[in-house]
């Protein structure tokens, strides 16, 4: 939804000259065949008949997609719709089609999806064609009946089994996100997270409301492993980090970044500190044979730290308010080993509120759904310099960034 931007500036500053200009080479017969440009011979007066068709199309369409976003509000109309694509590959995802199209091994017709995943014809026709529109399917005609396929892009990011698979995130947006997002309205006007009306749970205990059944915990490290599946190996390598010989990744859930972080610096320890239950989720669903990083249970706010060279905080500040994630800092600061330092991760705000887009998002998110927020860098310098850290550094990586302090 946000890649297409300034829709109209774009056709009238690029795409449209070059309609015009295969319209003149098709007007001028001597520079291309007729035959190659429409499949079959015409005569002279049809084919100048036809290529002045084409060229006053491509005019009306210039005419029309030059017109500024006063004049036309094309991103508003992309903005209010964006809902509606979501919902689509929520559902496609749900669903299994990305599953069932790889496995098929062959393009599939709408009535064959829906009587594989008992769907009505009229309904998936829809749906499949939707996501035709949106580039995650690709289609083709035979004899009047459309069959589909997976793009390289959904089987890469769509289908559940795939090794870089975000089916985990799509289903935590669609079924706890989404519901919570339904609530933006209220969690505006009160100022704070909707857990309560949206699933009747306490709003103060942030992590009771996130981990309210084995399901739901399940989900959530499953969406919070998605992403360092495609974020990590960047993150990793935002820094040198190997001169810190001990790591520990403190809430670092199924364990994904530090298993990103062992591979790159593999003569380093990576232990993973999070609440037990989180800890034996992750030893149950997401450890590999090959893992090399280890788990430890523990409160990072009640208890003491394990000692470290350096520690990870990724996407942790973000979930507190300010006065927890300031004793968090302190506690860390107390338990690094001389030399040592933190490396945070996290969502940054560019300083002068312009975005990014997706961070300004994320940070809505936590109004809904935490007791805390994004922050620009300068935030999380104040907050770890008053920690008592020194030398903030500054890497910013894809949509994640990373601040790393040295003691
Ligand atoms: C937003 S998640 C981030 C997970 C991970 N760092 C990542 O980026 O994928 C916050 C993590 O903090 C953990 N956590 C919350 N409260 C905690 C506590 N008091 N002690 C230890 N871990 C805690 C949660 O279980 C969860 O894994």
């Amino acid at each position: 939804m946000f890649s297409s931007n300034n829709c109209a500036t774009k056709w009238t500053a690029q795409i449209v000259p070059v309609c015009l200009c295969l319209c003149s080479i098709t007007v001028h017969p001597n520079l291309l065949s007729w035959k190659k440009f429409n499949g079959k011979k015409k005569d002279h007066k049809k084919r100048h008949a036809s290529a002045f068709r084409v060229v006053w199309f491509f005019f009306i369409m210039a005419e029309h997609l030059s017109r500024s976003e006063l004049d036309y509000p094309f991103k508003l109309l992309e903005y209010f719709n964006g809902f509606r694509v979501s919902k689509v590959i929520f559902s496609a995802c749900e669903q299994g089609v990305f599953d069932l199209l790889l496995q098929s091994q062959k393009s599939l017709s709408a009535a064959e999806v829906a009587q594989e995943l008992g769907t009505s014809v009229d309904g998936m026709e829809r749906l499949l064609d939707v996501l035709v529109g949106v580039e995650v399917l690709e289609v083709e005609l035979t004899d009047g009946t459309a069959y589909y396929n997976n793009t390289d892009v959904a089987n890469l990011y769509l289908a559940k089994n795939s090794p870089k698979s975000l089916y985990n995130m799509i289903i935590y947006q669609s079924q706890t996100i989404y519901p919570l997002w339904n609530n933006l309205g209220d969690a505006v006007r009160e100022g704070r997270n909707q857990n309560e009306k949206t699933f009747g749970l306490s709003s103060e205990d942030i992590f009771s409301a996130i981990y309210r059944s084995e399901d739901e915990m399940l989900k959530f490290m499953g969406l919070m492993n998605s992403s360092w599946v495609i974020d990590g190996p960047d993150i990793a390598t935002a820094f040198d980090l190997s001169r810190f010989k001990s790591i520990v990744d403190v809430g670092g859930c199924s364990g994904a970044l530090a298993r990103e972080m062992a591979k790159v610096y593999p003569a380093s320890t990576l232990t993973v500190l999070d609440l037990l239950k989180v800890t034996q989720m992750a030893q149950k669903h997401f450890c590999q044979s090959d893992d090399t990083i280890r788990f430890q249970a523990g409160d990072f706010f009640n208890e003491d730290l394990p000692t470290a060279d350096l520690y990870i905080l990724a996407r942790i500040i973000h979930d507190w308010k300010e006065e927890n994630s300031l004793m968090l800092l302190k506690k860390i600061h107390t338990a690094c080993n001389s030399g040592g330092g933190v490396l945070v991760v996290e969502a940054m705000l560019f300083e002068n509120h312009r975005g990014p887009i997706m961070a300004q998002l994320f940070s809505l998110n936590m109004l809904v759904q935490t007791e805390g927020k994004e922050h620009p860098p300068s935030h999380y310098t104040h907050m770890l310099t008053t920690a008592g850290f020194t030398n903030v550094q500054e890497r910013r990586r894809l949509l994640l960034c990373a601040v790393k302090l040295v003691w």
